[in-house]
């Protein structure tokens, strides 16, 4: 579905990503792992037209992403979940999530209620602000937002970052779900055990470069792997 091929980018004089390749299907999530520094945001924001590719490709469909801005991206149906949790901290939950919605082409169109359903939190704080919110709580309100622009392929730039370790689990169930509803999701991570649990396939990132790839399971019988790549 989207296909990354030979992507480099830089950061001003920094050489950042080298030559990154990776795809990732439908109904499906596909980790990206790496440890800090590494190249894991400088590639989301080259996805998302946040930072020109020098080179490379980014297919969706059949579409060249790359070369586009960030709005025609988003018109494709690529959505960002950034990191940070960077809600509209004045505006209301309900506000929040109705605030960029799209009803896109799909069959089964995200609404309120759908996303409702899958936070039951948001639905009974739907009138707070988003600063009244928990961080937990936050994180769910930037990937309902996500989702409400109907996406076919949501990007989530280290969702676990700064929460508690019962919310990230929680983080990774609405992943499984996202998942489940035939989302294709693109995440960004450098938490093993997030990766590990909701991930069909992972790619390590260091050094700006695609250092390995494989399943899970692939990367927990891979002690020296992780031991390499991840310090783990
Ligand atoms: N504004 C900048 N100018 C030059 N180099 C930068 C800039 N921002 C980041 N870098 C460098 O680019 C490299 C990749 O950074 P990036 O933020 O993509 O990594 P990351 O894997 O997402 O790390 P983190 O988990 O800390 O966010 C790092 O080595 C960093 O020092």
């Amino acid at each position: 579905m989207i296909t990354v091929q030979n992507l480099h980018t830089y950061r001003g004089l920094s050489y950042v990503l080298q030559g990154v390749g990776l795809t990732a299907e439908g109904a499906s999530c596909t980790t990206i792992l790496g440890r800090n520094g590494m190249g894991k945001t400088t590639l989301v924001e080259t996805v998302m037209g946040l930072l020109p590719a020098r080179e490379g490709s980014i297919d969706l469909d059949g579409n060249e992403l790359a070369g586009k801005s960030p709005y025609q991206i988003a018109r494709q149906g690529v959505a960002l979940v950034p990191q940070g949790r960077r809600v509209f901290s004045s505006l209301t939950v309900e506000e929040n999530l109705t605030l960029g919605a799209r009803r896109g082409g799909s069959a089964n169109p995200w609404t309120l209620e759908r996303v409702y359903d899958l936070f039951p939190n948001l639905s009974r704080r739907r009138r707070n602000r988003g600063s009244d919110l928990s961080g937990g709580e936050q994180q769910m309100l930037v990937i309902g937002r996500a989702v409400m622009t109907n996406p076919r392929v949501l990007v989530m730039d280290e969702p676990s970052e700064g929460l508690a370790p019962v919310i990230v689990d929680l983080v990774g169930t609405v992943i499984d779900q996202l998942r489940q509803q035939g989302l294709c999701v693109l995440l960004v991570e450098q938490n093993y055990g997030l990766a590990v649990d909701v991930a069909d396939k992972i790619y390590i990132l260091s050094g700006g470069q695609i250092v390995w790839d494989g399943t899970s399971r692939e990367l927990e019988q891979s002690p020296d792997v992780r031991h390499e790549h991840l310090g783990v």
